[in-house]
């Protein structure tokens, strides 16, 4: 076999596995550091082992380790099977020089990779190869169709696809940012393809490969540069990642150093280290430049990343980032800068101070030796700044000084009660020093920025620098002194991501890296999910696989209590009119850590975008819900804590109920409740918070462990049982005329919602009765007039009223909610009334699954299915080129339809919630949209919880069956299993 073997293994496995010359077949498992070839042997039918030396380093001999890699091929595709893989590692030399892998995405490295084969391995090159990524390829195995000819691999134990890497070397903390790639969905998905053509949309003329990925924010204390080392050196940070030359580090091709972009002190400071331990060369950008092009990145990029402190409240401010300059940046470390920003690139440092983190980290560590910054602000925490602070009512006798607007209780000289008293250093509590420090500086920043601001007319103040660090008490100083010394006119405002503008901006600073030209909506931040260095802050070790990750989770139970846990409460502050009075949060729930589990990753989604057909994009919200209400967080935080028995029970078995099932599903439960807890304690923690997002996290969080199919069987079962009633129903449609059709066409939409798993309602109902029991019930309960119904004035748009026809419409877009009879029985029907009016049909359906909702890849087959029993379904579908004519055997024909057949299409919307967020959908969802003249939102996520209320330039139609209680009587004064018709015209 030899050579044919080899080449198929090398169609199979193209990113794996490659010949390097005609004489001689080394193994390349990924442009990997692996250098000597061992030996391979065949375990069973389908896995191999290989051997392997690893050398580390090639100039240091003795770290060499053998490891070994188990390729498991449940051979789909390679015809030779088990004994051509005996032939392969029989024809393999037992030990084997492996040359450097070049990167095949990009021509110019084609044309080396064939220089590479023309030449024997150089010292040169396999020295090259260790600036790849390390590939660990253990437990690799074919995921999806084995049928297919080249299919992916999945590698469970290999940590992200690491592409980028920068650096803020600060004087107290070393911030990280990096970027991993996340695949996409292969790009041959036939259904994405056709319809590519159909709409005609495209990616635009970008220069560089669009690339989708995490941004993730780490942090470390600089004293610990070590552990910051070990972090990108476990990470492979520091190595450029795979397939992105063009943006990879700027090294230039054939330079042996990674070169990773740094600003800060310590980029001077530390350069030796990295270079001495990762053997990367650090370059600098300037700190300024760094600070203001990451907080232009986050302003305009991020929706809720600036937000207001006053009082303990906490508000997002919406950015308008054609209206964001000027602004005062004042960056608050060690020292403090006050830069005016006037647009990218475009600033000044107008002023400064040297009274900043540094003066109060400084001072607190001499007056109260505590150990950490960190330490000396969860002091002030407990701190009663009276006893050193001198108060104007110290002075005036316990009154206020009520002519120039001071109460007593205004601090009139910060530590000033020391100076009469004649007291020793010992006989004050460090908590009261603590505190009296962090308010005289806090309010000594804000009062100099207020000023400067005045200076130049500014408006906004942007705080950032790790000095707040998401402080509750620190931000209400500053805002208080802003708003006092302003009278109300200016406005401090804070950034969630404040510890990391100038990591962003030297992360920014690489040049061609593709990401220069982000918008806002391509940026998507999702929840921190049970890693350990959620929201910036290392809570142990790096995780390299899902078992550590569900290990940390084990014991994030026990570390999650003490995160989530409230700080003490203090005694009242005082209180009074004007002046600088106590800011209220110290005594609330707030942390002096809040920040801690601030930041979620941020996820680059570049196929998102803005749904065309809003009426406003700007004053859009898409939830209905505010969880800022707390009543309603309680609420919709005991209906998803009571759900997750019977969601990890559905989770568990969909990966056939193995212990390591078992495992990942417990702690999927513990991650998800470690996740409401703290949003129970601070709903804002992650971002403006509506219910929307709640169960958004919840599929996320499965995702995480991966479960990316809970309700798969179930959703095949009821497909199949829907499927099977189909042609009877469309008979009796048939059987009615236009107008009885129609309602009855609604009615079945409505009736078929009803099939929801993710209603604790629906789901008793499912353990009383059969799928088609429940279907008749339901139906039978439709009496008009529902709780909601502009059924009429629908009809009318549709059939037009007496004389008067209709104009007919040209698309509908019908955004499909759940599997079974509510698509089957209830979308397709209804889709099929409009194709027979000659309305083009797409089909818009979850990109990712959520509960028991429907996905767009199993549409095709869904439609495929019910075309065998409706012509007009089949020649929709084929106009739309979802199915191809030979699969189907046509049962019924109509005599009723256009000549002109009007095509039914299925897009994804982008989305892998139950809900739907009409600010960030798929672009083939946006280019779809551009010609319809009606939406149908069907389903409670999408059209309830989210959208009730969100107008769109065409006619929009909500269909939605209330399976909730208390929504019902919130929404609609209504009860549980009403209904919802609403029907608007475009706006
Ligand atoms: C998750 C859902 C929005 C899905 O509803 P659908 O969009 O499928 O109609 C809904 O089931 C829901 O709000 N459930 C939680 C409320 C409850 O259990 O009563
Ligand atoms: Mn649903």
């Amino acid at each position: 076999m030899g050579r044919a073997c080899w080449n198929s293994l090398q169609r199979t496995f193209p990113d794996l596995a490659r010949a390097e010359s005609q004489s001689c077949q080394p193994l390349i498992v990924s442009p990997p550091v692996i250098r000597e070839f061992i030996w391979g042997e065949v375990d069973c039918r389908s896995s191999v082992s290989i051997f392997y030396h690893l050398k580390l380093d090639p100039q240091e001999r003795q770290k060499r380790e053998l490891r070994r890699i188990t390729v498991t091929l449940t051979v789909g595709g390679w015809q030779q099977g088990e004994g051509g893989l005996v032939d392969l590692m029989a024809d393999l030399p037992k030990t084997h020089q492996i040359a450097q892998l070049p990167n095949k995405s990009e021509d110019k490295d084609n044309d080396k990779e064939k220089e590479e084969k023309d030449t024997a391995p150089s010292a040169n090159q396999m020295h090259r190869s260790s600036s790849r990524p390390q590939l660990d390829v253990s437990g690799a195995a074919i995921q999806g169709n084995f049928e297919e000819r080249n299919p992916t691999i999945l590698l469970p134990n290999q940590s992200d696809d690491i592409s980028h890497l920068a650096l803020d070397l600060g004087g107290s903390l070393i911030k990280l940012v990096y970027f991993s790639r996340h695949e996409d969905q292969p790009a041959d998905d036939k259904r994405k393809k056709r319809m590519k053509e159909k709409l005609g949309f495209s990616n635009g003329t970008r220069r560089y490969r669009i690339l989708g990925g995490r941004l993730h924010f780490v942090k470390f204390e600089t004293s610990k540069v070590n552990e910051c080392l070990d972090f990108i050196s476990s990470k492979q940070l520091h190595r450029g990642g795979k397939d992105s030359p063009s943006w990879c580090s700027g090294t230039p091709a054939g330079e042996n150093a990674t070169i990773i972009k740094a600003t800060g002190g310590g980029a001077y400071k530390c350069a030796d280290i990295f270079k001495e331990r990762l053997g990367v060369s650090l370059d600098k950008e300037d700190e300024m430049d760094c600070l203001v092009a990451g907080a232009n990145f986050l302003l305009k990029a991020i929706r809720h990343e600036a937000f207001t402190h006053m009082e303990g409240h906490k508000e997002f401010v919406q950015i308008d980032g054609n209206d964001l300059f000027p602004y005062l940046l004042v960056n608050i470390g060690s020292g403090v800068s006050m830069i005016k920003v006037d647009g990218d690139g475009s600033f000044q440092r107008v002023s400064g101070t040297n009274v900043g983190g540094g003066t109060y980290w400084g001072l607190g560590r001499l007056l109260t030796k505590c150990k950490s910054f960190d330490e000396l602000l969860e002091l002030s925490q407990r701190g009663d700044n009276r006893a050193v602070d001198m108060l104007v009512g110290d002075i005036y006798g316990g009154m206020d000084y009520s002519k120039i607007g001071l109460s007593a209780s205004t601090i009139a000289s910060s530590f000033g009660k020391t100076v009469s008293e004649n007291k020793e250093l010992s006989d004050y509590r460090p908590e009261d020093i603590s505190l009296s420090l962090l308010r005289m500086i806090s309010y000594n920043i804000g009062q100099i920025s207020y000023l400067n601001a005045l200076r130049y007319g500014i408006k906004r103040i942007f705080f950032g620098g790790f000095f707040i660090r998401g402080h509750a008490y620190t931000m209400d100083t500053i805002s208080f002194a802003v708003h006092f010394w302003s009278q109300g006119q200016a406005q401090a405002m804070f950034l969630r991501h404040e510890g990391f503008l100038g990591a962003l901006g030297a992360f920014m600073s690489y040049e061609k890296h593709g990401l220069d030209d982000l918008m806002a909506h391509q940026l998507v931040e999702r929840f921190p999910m049970g890693a350990p260095y959620v929201g910036g802050r290392i809570h142990g070790p790096p995780l390299g696989d899902l078992n550590e990750k569900i290990s940390w989770m084990e014991k994030f139970v026990q570390k999650g209590t003490e995160i989530i846990a409230p700080v003490p409460m203090v005694p009242p502050g005082t209180t009074g009119v004007g002046g600088f009075e106590r800011p209220s949060s110290r005594g609330d729930s707030l942390r002096s850590d809040a920040s801690t589990l601030n930041i979620g990753v941020l996820h680059l989604v570049p196929t998102l975008e803005v749904f065309p057909l809003l009426a406003d994009p700007k004053a859009y919200e898409p939830n209905t819900v505010d969880l800022s209400d707390h009543g309603e967080l309680e609420y919709w935080f005991t209906v998803l804590k009571e759900h997750l028995p019977d969601l990890v029970d559905k989770a568990v078995a969909s990966e056939g109920g193995t212990d390591d099932a078992k495992r990942r599903g417990d702690a999927f439960a513990r991650a998800f409740s470690a996740h409401l807890a703290r949003l129970m304690e601070e709903p804002a923690a992650y971002g403006k918070l509506g219910l929307a997002n709640l169960l958004e996290l919840r599929e996320e969080c499965l995702r995480e462990f991966q479960f990316f199919d809970a309700y798969r069987t179930i959703k095949q079962r009821e497909n199949e049982a829907s499927l099977a009633v189909l042609p009877d129903l469309l008979m009796e449609l048939d059987g009615l005329d236009e107008e009885a059709r129609l309602l009855s066409l609604i009615e079945g939409v409505l009736a078929a919602n009803i099939f929801d798993w993710g209603s604790r309602a629906c789901v008793d109902l499912y353990h009383k009765g059969t799928i088609i029991e429940i279907y008749r019930m339901s139906r039978k309960k439709m009496q008009r007039p529902w709780r909601v119904d502009d059924f009429d004035m629908f009809k009318e748009r549709i059939l037009g009223s007496g004389e008067l026809k209709a104009k007919p419409l040209k698309r509908a877009l019908l955004f499909v909610d759940n599997s079974g009879a509510d698509v089957v029985l209830g979308m397709l029907p209804l889709a099929r009334e409009f194709l027979r009016r000659g309305t083009e049909v797409v089909l818009v359906a979850n990109s990712l699954p959520a509960l028991n909702d429907l996905t767009a890849n199993e549409l095709p087959e869904i439609v495929a299915e019910a075309a065998k029993h409706c012509d007009i379904l089949r020649k929709a579908a084929e106009a739309g080129g979802l199915i191809v004519d030979a699969m189907i055997n046509i049962q019924d024909s109509p005599k009723e339809h256009s000549s002109s057949i009007a095509p039914l299409m299925v897009v994804e919307n982008g989305c892998g919630s139950p809900c739907i967020d009409f600010r960030q959908v798929s672009s083939e969802l946006a280019a779809a949209a551009k010609e319809a003249d009606l939406i149908i939102l069907e389903g409670m996520g999408r059209s309830l919880h989210t959208n009730f209320n969100a107008r769109f330039k065409c006619d929009a139609l909500k269909l939605a069956m209330v399976k909730n209680q208390r929504l019902a009587e919130k929404l609609v004064q209504g009860n549980i299993y009403d209904c919802v018709c609403r029907y608007e015209r475009a706006s």
